[in-house]
């Protein structure tokens, strides 16, 4: 739901403004001075600068219609929030219902209070009981909310209902999610993902908001307007779903431009068979915290939901000189709108196509089992569920040393380690080394000593099990690819036995 002002379409998806991934974009030297200079977790990022950037930024935007002015509205809400309660225990309705104030406050509502209901299912006709609608309408009427979030994805006709009945607007953790992704989108790709997203929330609720578009939409998904063709006699309804229609279209193909780029240079790591890392786990769990902390990436690190959406991907190296990729991903959460998960599949993929996902749980959390359980869902999803997994239980520092103990013995192999303190990221950075593809070729070479370069490639590229330096060259044993092998064939020797 941005404006169109800010997103002058087309023009906008080609200049992709995603930072470069390796190979060819180096580390930020400012954020390499940082690292080096000592402790470094990104936490010390001049977060006032990006909040008020991002804050001048929607003011600046000229209001070209109703809608527009409506929508920045929505940036004032003042919220009552409802959950019905139906499976689990009380403890995990709170917490649920404290995540929707999580969400709700990032999407910088004022939560004035939350209601949560007991009930075998919702209600099919307005999501909470009727006879509970009457008190909701009066504590709303009581705090001065504009707004109800309900904890869950309601059907188009609960929302009408609960709207008509409480008086104001009502809308749905689907709704208030993809909202979430809209404000934080920066890349042309993110901004093009959440829309595709928002679109198609927003087609199969077409009737569910009056048939108007121009309320939910913003000025975004009205910026095609002034289309020609507007049949004699076609209702406001139709016009709506076909404009939506042809703006999918359009999103989809450019989607799939950006995402030929990145195949692009995926491709060519591929090709160069280097290892590559991602960094999955619940939103807010420190992921970007841990990346600055292994490769001094200088990622913006925020006490928010879905700081990031944009992959960052960072060149790193192990100790015996191996490059290998780290790739920081968008978060996830409970109930990931399914349309999100669809619409951010090629972001997605970097998972999946990882050799290994490093998967960031906040250890201090009141669920961290119902987080690890989550990722691993949507992980399934998007086809990432077989890479293999290394569980890294973040913010030890905060946690209870109780649940750090609980945690340990139900994930054995699981790792305890703090972004904030540098707690136990020597041994991470150990065990993702460890977790590497091995290169699979060994090889005995006598690489003569003009060709020094032969042996930096078995550096960044192989591992050097052996070497011994004689008169004609380097007598090295290594494990190498293939790529590598074909290089080394001329100076191949039998190994020593
Ligand atoms: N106490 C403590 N706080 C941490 C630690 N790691 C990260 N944080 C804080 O947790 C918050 C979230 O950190 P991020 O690195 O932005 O988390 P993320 O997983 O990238 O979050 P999203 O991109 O929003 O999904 C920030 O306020 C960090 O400073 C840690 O080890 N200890
Ligand atoms: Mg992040």
């Amino acid at each position: 739901m941005t404006s169109a002002a800010e997103n002058p379409l087309d023009d906008a998806y080609v200049d992709d403004t995603a930072p470069e991934p390796y190979p060819s974009g180096e580390p930020d030297p400012e954020a390499v001075a940082e690292d080096e200079s000592g402790g470094y977790d990104g936490a010390q990022w001049d977060l006032e600068d990006r909040l008020s950037l991002r804050r001048v930024a929607g003011l600046s935007t000229e209001l070209t219609d109703v809608t527009e002015v409506e929508y920045r509205q929505l940036r004032l809400e003042r919220v009552v929030l409802v959950s019905v309660w139906t499976t689990g225990s009380e403890v995990d309705a709170e917490n649920s219902l404290l995540e929707l104030k999580l969400l709700a406050e990032t999407a910088g509502s004022e939560i004035l209070e939350g209601l949560i209901q007991r009930r075998q299912r919702p209600d099919p006709a307005t999501y909470i009981g009727r006879g509970k609608v009457d008190e909701l309408r009066q504590v709303v009427v009581a705090t001065g909310a504009d707004t109800v979030i309900c904890d869950g994805e309601l059907a188009p006709a609960q929302l009408r209902n609960l709207e008509d009945r409480v008086k104001v607007k009502v809308i749905d953790r689907t709704a208030l999610i993809l909202d979430i992704f809209a404000q934080h989108a920066k890349s042309a790709e993110g901004k093009a993902q959440v829309e595709l997203a928002q679109l198609q929330y927003l087609k199969q609720r077409l009737r569910g908001w009056g048939g108007n578009l121009s309320r939910q939409a913003g000025g975004r998904a009205s910026g095609g307007a002034g289309i020609g063709g507007r049949g004699p006699g076609e209702t406001k309804l139709e016009t709506d779903r076909r404009r939506i229609n042809s703006r999918i279209a359009k999103l989809r193909a450019s989607l799939r431009d950006m995402d030929s780029t990145r195949e692009t240079k995926r491709a060519e790591r591929r090709r160069h068979e280097i290892p590559s890392v991602a960094i999955v786990g619940y939103t807010n769990a420190g992921k970007s915290s841990l990346l600055n902390r292994l490769t001094g990436a200088g990622v913006l690190v925020e006490d928010a939901l879905f700081a990031t959406l944009d992959p960052t991907t960072r060149r790193a190296e192990t100790t015996d000189g191996r490059v290998y990729t780290l790739t920081d991903t968008v978060g996830f959460v409970r109930h990931l709108p399914h349309d999100l998960v669809e619409a951010f599949a090629s972001t997605l993929e970097e998972s999946a196509q990882a050799d290994l996902l490093v998967h960031v749980v906040d250890g201090s959390d009141a669920d961290p089992v119902g987080q690890i359980k989550a990722v691993r869902t949507v992980l399934g999803d998007i086809g990432a569920g077989k890479v293999a997994e290394l569980i890294v239980i973040n913010k030890a520092d905060r946690a209870e040393p109780d649940q750090l103990t609980t945690l340990r013995s139900q994930y054995p192999d699981a790792m305890i380690v703090s972004a904030r303190t540098g707690r136990g990221i020597d041994e991470l950075r150990a065990r993702v080394e460890a977790g590497l593809p091995r290169p699979e070729i060994e090889v005995t070479a006598l690489i003569p000593y003009q060709r020094g370069d032969l042996v930096n490639r078995i550096h960044q590229a192989g591992e050097l099990l052996d070497v011994d330096h004689q008169a004609e060259g380097s007598l090295v044993r290594a494990r190498v690819n293939a790529q590598l092998a074909g290089m080394l064939e001329p100076y191949q020797v039998a190994p020593a036995s």
